[in-house]
Formats: structure tokens, sequence, C-alpha cells
């Protein structure tokens, strides 16, 4: 659209704000915004996207254009890139363009979007739904694997909430940070929620240990800290609540403290270091760590960070059973809510949120965690799966390159062993040869198969042959001619999920049967 045209259609937009309904020429109406009689908006042009402002000529300065002109009435209109200036520009006239904190939010739900083109899609389901979006959300292994920054999904993120008018807020969640560094990283690249991996300091070992050398590593202790632990909790049952109490035995008290006081005391340092100077929202997870974590040691756990001050807005445990990547939860449903229940009742006492992680696909125990934390409200997290959902477009508009796709994964799958823990491998999942046009699909529904594509995604996007990508291109054009189609199904899969968590539908049964597409 030539300059002179831009600046008719921002007249027109001032003369009818709401009656413009965008045009065909690229104008994306939901991104018109409109103050006093300035105007903003998105254009989509040759496959391209940028913004246009058009704004009085002596403060339309902090726009960086790519092309601009001035009109006769004091104002100016520029064509910008969508870069990282523009978005600071943009922020400034409208401050819900950049991600907040989950703070006084009930329900929040983390999306995680991989490839950097999901949260249009997503932002259009999660209006009106009353579930705080966290649009960004890529923990250092994705980046890694994805060769993206951070600040590339936090920008992409931001310019989605533009594009799409969003106001009701979203956050970025610099997820699975592990070292100083890290949460540094993702601070500095605009993310408003810190998730703290305490792996590093939960000492999994003394799970192994006989309860003579658990006592006696116990005993070893300063008196000082054998003292305070057992006159706090040895043979203590604290209630929580109507229905739930945690009670510690000698054994509890000396697993709780052994494994997990050293991720207090790390968690402590981080807050102090990062969370309160830069008034973060503090996550802390222990969910891939290998031992679960009981009701017993999640109530040391915030209980010794009450002790220091520290309330976190969610915690993410790792529950009983299993939430591996991609698939529904493996484990005993009833034991399950059992414990859940105790759970769900210590982040009451204590003030905060459970944590789901992993839960993309997680659809049996959704009904379950619905209910038990209504009142309380829950932070979910998907795994990234909106990747499988572009698959998905790739195995219906082009089955043979998923055939490739997969064969690939399949005879690759130990590359990325190191970085998932997932049960499956090429002994329980089809042999590519018996993958044809017409069972394709099945590549994505069926379990085994579904967690080799999950998890192989950053191999198959970087994988080279003679320094050229042999998927990637071929990939992303595809993802771009089809994105009405990744929109949809991107939509049908967590509209499965929010709406067993919000009670709306009462059965995985009942959402696959709404939601999954027949063709
Ligand atoms: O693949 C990843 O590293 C992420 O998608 C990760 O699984 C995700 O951020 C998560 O942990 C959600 O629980």
């Amino acid at each position: 659209m030539k300059l002179e045209e831009l600046i008719e259609a921002a007249q027109n937009i001032i003369a009818n704000p709401s009656n413009f309904a965008g045009d065909d020429q690229g104008i994306y109406a939901p991104s018109i915004q409109v103050d006093r009689t300035n105007v903003y908006f998105i254009l989509h042009e040759d496959g391209k996207k940028c913004l246009v402002a058009y704004e009085d000529t002596n403060t339309i300065g902090d726009f960086d254009p790519i092309d601009s002109l001035d009109a006769e009435n004091g104002k100016t209109l520029v064509v910008t890139e969508l870069t990282k200036v523009n978005n600071d520009a943009i922020s400034r006239r409208f401050p819900w363009v950049k991600p907040i904190s989950r703070h006084g939010y009930k329900y929040t739900f983390g999306l995680g979007d991989r490839l950097g083109s999901a949260s249009n899609a997503h932002l259009r389901l999660f209006k009106g739904r009353g579930i705080f979006p966290i649009l960004a959300q890529q923990s250092i292994r994705e980046l890694l694997l994805t060769d993206r920054t951070e600040l590339d999904v936090v920008q992409s993120a931001s310019w989605a909430v533009f594009e799409e008018g969003y106001t009701d807020g979203w956050g970025a969640d610099g997820d699975h940070v592990k070292e100083p560094y890290e949460v540094e990283y993702a601070v500095e690249s605009g993310c408003t929620m810190i998730t703290l991996d305490a792996t590093k300091k939960i000492h999994n070992e003394i799970a192994d240990l006989s309860d003579e050398e658990l006592d006696a590593k116990f005993n070893a202790l300063d008196d000082e800290y054998v003292n305070r632990f057992n006159s706090a909790y040895l043979d203590k049952t604290f209630k929580l609540g109507e229905n739930a109490e945690v009670h510690f035995s000698k054994k509890d008290v000396e697993q709780s403290v052994l494994i997990f006081f050293d991720a207090v005391e790390y968690a402590t340092y981080i807050y102090h270091r990062f969370i309160k100077p830069f008034n973060l929202d503090f996550e802390i997870s222990m969910d891939e760590t290998i031992v679960p974590t009981t009701p017993g040691n999640h109530y040391f756990f915030a209980n010794e960070l009450k002790n220091n001050g520290i309330t976190p807005e969610t915690l993410a445990p790792k529950f009983y059973g299993e939430f591996q990547k991609a698939i529904d939860y493996i484990g005993d449903l009833g034991r399950f809510e059992k414990e859940y229940v105790v759970h769900e009742a210590i982040a009451e006492n204590f003030g905060y949120r459970l944590s789901i992680h992993s839960g993309s696909d997680k659809l049996s125990v959704y009904p379950i965690i619905g209910r038990l934390s209504k009142k309380n409200g829950w932070h979910v997290k998907t795994a990234g799966t909106n990747w499988l959902e572009a698959l998905r477009v790739i195995a219906k508009e082009d089955p043979k390159l998923m055939q490739e796709i997969y064969k690939y994964s399949f005879d690759n799958l130990a590359d990325v062993k190191p970085f998932y823990v997932f049960h499956a491998d090429q002994s329980n999942s089809p042999k590519p040869e018996t993958i044809n046009d017409s069972n394709v699909m099945s590549l994505l529904t069926d379990d085994n198969p579904r967690q080799i594509l999950h998890t192989m995604y950053g191999n198959v996007l970087n994988y080279q042959e003679s320094f050229k990508y042999v998927y990637r291109d071929r990939f992303f054009n595809l993802l771009k001619k089809y994105q009405d189609e990744y929109d949809d199904f991107l939509n049908r899969h967590i509209a499965e999920h929010i709406d067993l968590l919000q009670g709306k539908a009462a059965t995985k049964e009942e959402v696959k049967a709404k939601y999954e597409r027949k063709n």
C-alpha cells in the first residue's frame, strides 16, 4: 500500500473509528488503536507484517521507520518493522503491550509458543475466558534446541498482543531457569515471571539411603540445625483446613531436610538477588527431579520459605504419577487425587497456587484439578505441544514431508534423550516404513510416535546436509501458507484443556469428541 493511501486510511479510521472493519489491502482490524487523533495498526503486506503509526510529527520520533511521509496537518505517518525499538515505542503509548505479573490472577495458563507463530490464535481463544495467558514460556533447553533467544520469544508474543488488540494483560515466563546467569538473562529479555528450577539443589540421592545412613547423615549436621528441625517438625501433625493434615515421622523430617533444605536456601538467594529487586513474579519448580514431592516434603519446603519471608506466586511439586511430555497422565487417579487434596491444602495454607507442569495432554487429571483448585486457582503450563499441532498441518498438507520428518526423528532419537525423560523409543513405536499417506496422522495421536516427534523438534528444525537445512524451510513455508489451519488445530488442542479445567466438560472423552478434527 502506498504511503498516501495509508494516510487516507488512517484519516478514515479517525473519522469513523468504530465502523472501520479493516480492509482487504491488509489493515488488520483487531490491531487498530485510536488515541485522540493518532492511529496505529498492523499492516499485512506481501507475506510480511509491519506497524503503521500516524501521529503528531513532533512526538513520533521514537519510532525507527523504514518509510515515512509527513501529512499536511502536522501529522506524520511511519511504517516500521516489528523490532524491539518499535515495540518499546508502541508500549509507551499502550502499556498493555508489555507483559505483567500474574499477581492477583486466579487462573493462569502458560502456552510456550515454540515457533513464535501461535500466540495470535491463543489470544483469540483466551479472550473472555477469565484465564490470564502466559504467552511467552520457554525453557533454556527449548531456546537451545530451537536456536531462539528469550528476547525473540518475548517480542513475538508482545507483537501478537498488539496485533490482536488484547488489552487484558499477559505474562512472560523465563521457564526452568536454573543458574543465576539464566535468571538474569530472562529478566533482561523482558520476562516478568521466573520459574526457578531448583533441581541442582535437590539431593535425590538421599532417598536411596537406609534408615541408619539417613539418621547418621542428619545427625552430622550442626546441632543448631538438628535441634531446630526436630523441634519444629518431629512427630508433629499440621492440620490444614478441614480435610487435610501432614504428619512428620523421623524419616519424613530427615529426608525433607536433607533432600530439600539446600533448595530452600537457593530459592531464598535467588529471591533476594533478582525476584525482589526486579519485582518479579516467582514460581519454584521441583517437577523435573527424580524424587516425587511428598506432602511432607512440600509442607517443609513451604514452611521454610515462609520462615525466610518468601511466598511464591506458584509452586510446582513433582506430583505422584508421571507427567511425561505430550501424553496423558500415567498413574493411579485415586491416589493422585488423595495427594492433590493435601498439596492444595498446603498451597492454600501458605498463600500461593499450585502449578502443574508438562500440562499438555494431561486430560485425565484436569477434572480433579479443576474441582479441587477451583477456590484457590491454578497455574497450568503446556509443554510446547503447539509444535505437534504444527506437525498436524504438515501431515495434512504434505504427508510425504511428515513421513520424512518421522523417519529422521525415529532414526536419531538418541540425540534428544539427554534432554528429556520419556518412555517412547524405537521398540515401541511404528517403524517408518509402515507409515504412509493414509495413516500418517496417527503419528500425532498415538502416544509413542507423538513423544518422539515432540522431543525431536530442535533436531528436525536444525538438521542440515551440505550446509542447507533439510526440513526447516519447507516446514515454515507450509506453516505460513496454512496459518489458518494451524490456528484451528491450536485452538482445539488448548480448548480441550481449559474446558476440563473450567468444568465446562467432565471427561477426556467428552472434549475429544467435541474438539478432535475428523479430517
Ligand atoms: O520442552 C521444554 O523444555 C518446555 O516445553 C518445557 O517442557 C515446558 O516449559 C515445561 O516445563 C512446562 O512444564
